[in-house]
């Protein structure tokens, strides 16, 4: 990272208009990159060609290509829990995997014939719920990475659903989560997978013993648990002594990391939503995304260019946000999903060698629906003093029932992307006052501009576009992590948490024997709460 100290030092008196980068005539084409059907344009970047090419040597120098392999071959560059981590070689089509994994192939191709053959039987009716009857709904239990994967794809390919069945995620703890989900549940017709890697999730486990209860309670009988619950886990025994059936689990490999796991059997509900086919498609689009990463020359690559040029936003330009703006409904969940992929991965100050690090790394991501957010926050991106960064998501074609607003939303997205950059100077603001508005009314009109963006463009949405955009991000992520050589694949900053909650459940329950060291000011919240009738 020296080299990134010494130009961001270099740089912090910059000055440079990105507008001004567009005289040469050949910046829009050549900041631009093709793979997998996805146009990234990087050209509204504030980044030169020359400033470009030495980030590239940078990251040659920095091993970047070893270190992709390294992934891609399975090394354990999880190096925190001694994991490989390999996501990838799921969207590996069956017959090269076999050459190059062996028995760890037939173990996933295990893994895949009991998903699409659940998949098949349920959303043909052969499968039959306890009582006998065809299943209509799915009811998905999991969090954090067993959610955000299924989420984001089952809302991005809805109009892919060519199953019957309608899927239902429950995430949230929150008993008012849980009503509302059973409350539109009928348990003779309810098909449940209880999802998580490790089983001891607090929130799912919750969920899913509460799910239990009303189901047994609804049919009365605890058969009915063996029968109409599947289970997605690594920790098989813990999924039996729930009550599950040992045909009914299927594998969470430890080599998968939960947050990079829907190409796994956590993608079941996606499947039973969306078909075996599409799955199939949505697979092989990541996998185009995965050969272009591996093959494409830096400098075409279109994950390590999407990572680079965050970087650089970060490290040398030191803009500490990026805004994620899909302006596409089916999108809608995906700045969400890319908070859990983009800040549990990289959002870490230590080295993979256990040293702190001086050098900032994960922006802090949020983002919604593109046409909301210019009507929200989107004013902060245009007049705060404050830089944000963003990626602008958009497909060229739409609902075809409804063209002219996709026209519409099309047009706002290229719209904010060039307000974004150009702004206004308080010469073109005052020039804008019309005589009987007061001369001062120009300040506030004045808009900062020079706020750099991508914009990435499918050409609609797809089982296989959707897979290929979420393997581009999941391989910024790696990219970014592993120049900031930092471990990507763990999340050791969400454990803290998870004790104190025990603790502080142990008090709500008035247990006087817990052991505590808790600050004044959460004593006093859970007295307030033991409080109440
Ligand atoms: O799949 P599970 O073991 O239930 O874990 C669910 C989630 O909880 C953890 O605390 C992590 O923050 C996530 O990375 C993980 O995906």
């Amino acid at each position: 990272m020296d080299f990134l100290n010494k130009i961001a030092k270099e740089q912090s008196q910059r000055n440079q208009c990105i507008m001004e980068l567009f005289d040469d005539s050949e910046r829009a084409s050549d900041f631009s990159v093709c793979a997998a059907n996805l146009l990234l344009d990087y050209s509204k970047q504030n980044i030169n060609r020359g400033e470009l090419t030495d980030l590239m040597t940078w990251a040659k120098k920095s091993h970047l290509t070893s270190k992709i392999n390294s992934m891609f071959s399975g090394d354990k560059v999880n190096n925190t829990e001694k994991r490989s981590v390999l996501h990838t070689i799921l969207r590996v089509p069956t017959e090269i995997r076999n050459e190059m994994f062996g028995g760890l192939s037939l173990e996933i191709h295990n893994a895949e014939k009991q998903m699409a053959l659940i998949v098949e039987n349920v959303s043909e009716g052969k499968y039959k719920s306890f009582t006998g009857k065809t299943y209509t709904d799915v009811l998905a239990i999991g969090i954090g990475g067993s959610y955000y994967g299924v989420k984001v794809a089952l809302s991005a390919l809805s109009q892919y659903n060519s199953t019957n069945l309608k899927v239902h995620l429950l995430a949230n703890v929150d008993g008012r989560a849980v009503a509302n989900k059973l409350e539109k549940l009928d348990a003779e017709t309810t098909l449940v997978v209880v999802i998580s890697k490790t089983f001891t999730t607090q929130e799912t486990l919750l969920n899913a013993e509460t799910v239990k209860d009303w189901m047994t309670g609804e049919l009365r009988s605890i058969e009915a648990i063996t029968q109409q619950w599947f289970a997605v886990s690594s920790n098989v025994e813990k999924a039996l002594a729930f009550g599950l059936k040992k045909d009914n689990i299927l594998p969470m490999w430890d080599w998968v990391g939960g947050r990079f796991s829907i190409w796994s059997a956590v993608g079941l509900p996606l499947a039973l939503a969306i078909g075996n086919d599409n799955f199939s498609l949505f697979k092989e689009g990541a996998y185009e995304m995965d050969k272009h990463f591996q093959q494409a020359d830096f400098d075409q690559n279109m994950p390590v260019l999407l990572a680079i040029l965050g970087i650089w936003n970060r490290n040398v330009l030191n803009y500490s946000s990026l805004a994620v703006l899909p302006y596409e409904h089916s999108l809608r969940i995906f700045p969400a999903y890319l908070q859990q992929i983009d800040m549990e991965s990289n959002g870490k100050s230590v080295s993979n060698e256990g040293k702190k690090i001086s050098w900032s790394t994960a922006p802090i991501v949020f983002g919604q629906e593109g046409t909301n957010g210019q009507h929200a926050f989107m004013q902060l991106m245009h007049q705060s003093k404050d830089i944000t960064p963003a990626d602008f998501i958009v497909a060229l074609r739409g609902n075809s029932k409804y063209k002219e607003h996709h026209k519409v939303l099309l047009a706002n997205c290229i719209a904010q992307s060039e307000a974004l950059m150009k702004g206004k100077s308080l010469e073109q603001a005052k020039a804008e006052i019309v005589s009987d508005e007061k001369f001062s009314l120009a300040a506030h009109k004045e808009m900062k501009g020079n706020t750099p963006s991508n914009t990435i463009l499918l050409e609609s949405i797809s089982p296989e576009s959707v897979g290929a955009l979420m393997a581009l991000y999941e391989h910024k992520i790696f990219v970014q992590g592993a120049l900031w050589q930092i471990n990507s694949f763990d999340q050791w900053g969400v454990e803290l948490g998870k004790k104190l909650s025990s603790q502080v459940l142990s008090l709500m329950d008035n247990n006087t024997e817990t052991e505590n060291d808790m600050s004044a000011s959460s004593l006093n919240l859970i007295k307030a709460y033991t409080q109440i009738d």
